[in-house]
């Protein structure tokens, strides 16, 4: 995939432009470990079991964005990325990690990193004092970086060895829903702030909080590299 993006909407191609940390977190040594199967498992597997937490609370945090929605439209593509994330995409961390000898019960007890914390309650926080808006941008890097990763991994891959979380999200499914949060944000921007809403400066604002996120997101992956960092 071209170093231009995946096409998720007018929004995010803007932000994600404007976001200095966004090659930081997109081609992040944790990314090319999973690239070329170089990615040591012990680490894959603790970042995979902080992120079965992470994604507890992104799907809360997604659960608020419909609270925060306005129109029908929004509510349902909110719902429909919360069930994504719980039924799919959670899925995936269950099955790869049964495989590897790390039962649901296990995963359910795993303690909360510190980096973890942060990033979840930041995209919660936006949503709590912020609104829609606030919300989704917070949410955005999450859900299109992987959407990116994935595209971009599933075509340049040397490797089979993570192929399995590879196809989850360079797969239609996956590649659907950041379409349709592309669209979602693109959609929310123009019903709030009108059709030039780029050139205001909330859109501003909302950059630099989409640009916060990926920031956030670079300390996950440094975090998945060192197991060790891991709390007790
Ligand atoms: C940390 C992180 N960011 C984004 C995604 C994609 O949902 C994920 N699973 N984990």
């Amino acid at each position: 995939m071209s170093s231009s993006g995946t096409g998720y909407g007018t929004a995010v191609t803007a932000w994600r432009a404007a976001a200095p940390d966004w090659d930081a977190y997109t081609r992040h040594a944790f990314v090319e470990g999973l690239r070329d199967g170089t990615l040591p498992r012990a680490a894959f597997l603790h970042y995979l079991a902080q992120d079965y937490v992470f994604l507890k609370h992104f799907s809360r945090a997604w659960a608020l964005a419909i609270v925060k929605a306005d129109t029908l439209p929004e509510m349902e593509a909110a719902t429909a990325t919360v069930h994504g994330l719980l039924h799919y995409e959670m899925g995936l961390h269950v099955k790869i990690c049964a495989e590897a000898g790390i039962d649901a019960e296990t995963l359910a007890a795993t303690p909360e990193h510190p980096g973890n914390m942060a990033y979840t309650r930041y995209v919660l926080e936006a949503g709590y004092s912020g609104d829609f808006l606030d919300l989704l941008a917070a949410l955005a890097p999450c859900v299109l970086g992987y959407g990116e990763i994935g595209a971009r991994l599933a075509a340049e891959a040397t490797s089979d060895t993570y192929g399995d979380w590879i196809g989850t999200y360079a797969g239609d499914d996956y590649q659907g829903i950041c379409r349709d949060v592309g669209a979602l944000i693109d959609g929310a921007l123009t019903h709030r702030l009108g059709p030039d809403y780029a050139t205001l400066p909330r859109f501003a604002m909302l950059s630099a909080r989409f640009a916060q996120a990926t920031t956030l997101e670079v300390g996950f992956w440094d975090m998945g590299l060192s197991p060790s960092s891991a709390p007790a």
